[in-house]
This record gives C-alpha cells, structure tokens and sequence, in this order.
C-alpha cells in the first residue's frame, strides 16, 4: 500500500513559531485542502489537547526524514492503522517521492487487520506499556496484549531473553570473543523469529556483519552485510539511515577485500 502525504511539516518550521502562530498557519493549511481531503483531516482529531489541529497532528502523524531535516508527515491511510506489538506490517518512506509505502512481512489474508509497530521492536511490556503511554497516550488493546496470561509470559520470556542476549553478545564483542558473540547472536535471532519480529532481521545481519569482520573473516562478512543491505531495501525504515549504513559498511568490506586480495597479488 502507498501513500501521499496530506500535509507536510518541516520540523525547522514548528520549532520557528509560537504555538499559536503554527496552529494558526496550519489550519489555514488544511483549510486549503481539497474538500474530500480537508474533511478527512478534520475527522481525524482524537488525541489530546485543546486546539483542533493539535488534537489531528498529536497521534495520526509519521516523522520523516526529508532533504537534511525531519518533518512530521499526515498519511490519511496510514493514519487509520492501528499499532499492534506484533505487528503484520512495516513503514517504508521514500524520500524521494515524499511516499509512505506500508509493507507487509509475514502474509495477511483477507479481511485481517493490518497493523504497525508505533514503538521499537522488541520491547518488553513494562518498556513498550511506558512508550505507548508517554509518546500515543495509548493503553494497548492489540492482539498480544490481550492475549491469555499464559501467551504473554511465554512472549515476554522471549524478549527478556533477546534482551539478555543481546547485552552478553555487545559484552562479548567488547572482550573480543567474537566466535562467542556470534554463536549469541544467532540464538538472540532465534527468540526474535519466536517472537514474529521478522523486521528485526536486518539488524541481525548487520550485527554478524560487524562480528565477522571484527573476527577478519571476510567472506561471511561480506554475505551478511549484503543480506543486511538487500533487507533493508525489501522492507526499509520509516527514515534511510539504516540503509544508508549497511550500505557504506558493505562498499568498506569490499574495499577491505580488494585490499587483501591485491596484497596477496603482491
Ligand atoms: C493513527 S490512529 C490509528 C487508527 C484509528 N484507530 C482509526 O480507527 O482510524 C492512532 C489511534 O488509534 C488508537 N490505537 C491504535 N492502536 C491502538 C492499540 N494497539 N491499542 C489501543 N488504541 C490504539 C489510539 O486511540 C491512537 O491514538
């Protein structure tokens, strides 16, 4: 599913102005829209706060990156889809374009819901509980939240346990075990794909990237850290910057080879 911003907002804009003065600009802003569009940004208000337009940009807007700034980007589509913990989608802007493309990476039949991650993934519930509160005013209601006790402590098992990994494998790294790092990474990619956190897939590659070169094998450096560059592509983030740096860490390793292999012609 793609989608074309309503309104966009550079953030250099918000924090230039006097709440009143931006609030003011921006309803002038959507009073401008076409009529179909104005309405429905109109119907959009339900998060908090006195004015009309904070109440629509609070809990319905992305933030993007676009050119060198951040905005904050209104999606009427994406602004109808529900948050979930395991969510069945994922956000990929295109700067380019000014699009939000919704991604779907596990396979959703007819007549489900389509949901997104409105926090990190992977978060535990007292973690993903306080960020939903603070950042959405949300007290979840998706499908694993409401789940039987017993689902939740299995799911919560498992991220406790990616957690615990995750901390012992950057502990590994920096005692330069790598063998050991590796082998803890792959188990921590093994409660990720229990958990249907799929997305966090890049990420993995990208850490066994690092852990293979670190470890000066090359070859299994390169094969993650392309993975890692092609799941980015396929599923993107919200900004490019993860892509961006698998991408300049795979040109580094290629160097690196090129390197080694003219040392060794030498
Ligand atoms: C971007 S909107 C999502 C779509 C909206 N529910 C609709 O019907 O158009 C965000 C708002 O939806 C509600 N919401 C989304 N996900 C939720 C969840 N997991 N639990 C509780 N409320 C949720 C909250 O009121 C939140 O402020």
């Amino acid at each position: 599913m793609l989608d074309y911003p309503a309104v966009l907002v550079q953030m250099d804009f918000l924090a230039g102005n006097k709440a009143h003065h931006r609030r003011r600009l921006m309803k002038r802003a959507i009073e401008q829209l076409p009529k179909e569009t104005k309405e429905r940004v109109w119907k959009l208000q339900r998060g908090k706060g006195e004015h009309e337009v904070d109440k629509i940009l609070g809990v319905n807007t992305q933030t993007v990156g676009v050119g060198d700034g951040l905005a904050i980007a209104l999606f009427l589509e994406v602004a109808r889809i529900n948050h979930s913990c395991r969510p069945n989608a994922y956000y990929r802007f295109h700067a380019s374009h000014l699009t939000m493309e919704i991604v779907s990476h596990s396979t959703i039949e007819a007549g489900d819901e389509i949901t997104l991650n409105y926090a990190p993934l992977g978060m535990t519930y007292p973690q993903r509980t306080r960020f939903l509160k603070e950042n959405w005013d949300i007290e979840c209601t998706c499908s694993l939240c409401l789940s039987e006790e017993h689902d939740i402590k299995d799911s919560e098992t498992a991220r406790r346990q990616m957690e615990e990994l995750r901390d012992t494998m950057l502990d590994a790294r920096t005692n330069k075990f790598y063998n050991d790092a590796i082998t803890i990474a792959k188990d921590w990619w093994y409660f990720c794909g229990l958990e249907g956190l799929l997305p966090l897939e890049m990420e993995y590659h990208d850490i066994l990237a690092d852990l293979y070169a670190l470890k000066g094998d090359l070859e299994n450096a390169i094969r993650y850290a392309r993975m890692a560059l092609d799941g980015w592509v396929r599923l993107g983030s919200v900004d490019s910057g993860q892509l961006e740096n698998s991408r300049a860490v795979l040109m580094r390793l290629w160097a690196e080879q090129e390197a080694k292999i003219a040392r060794l012609g030498a």
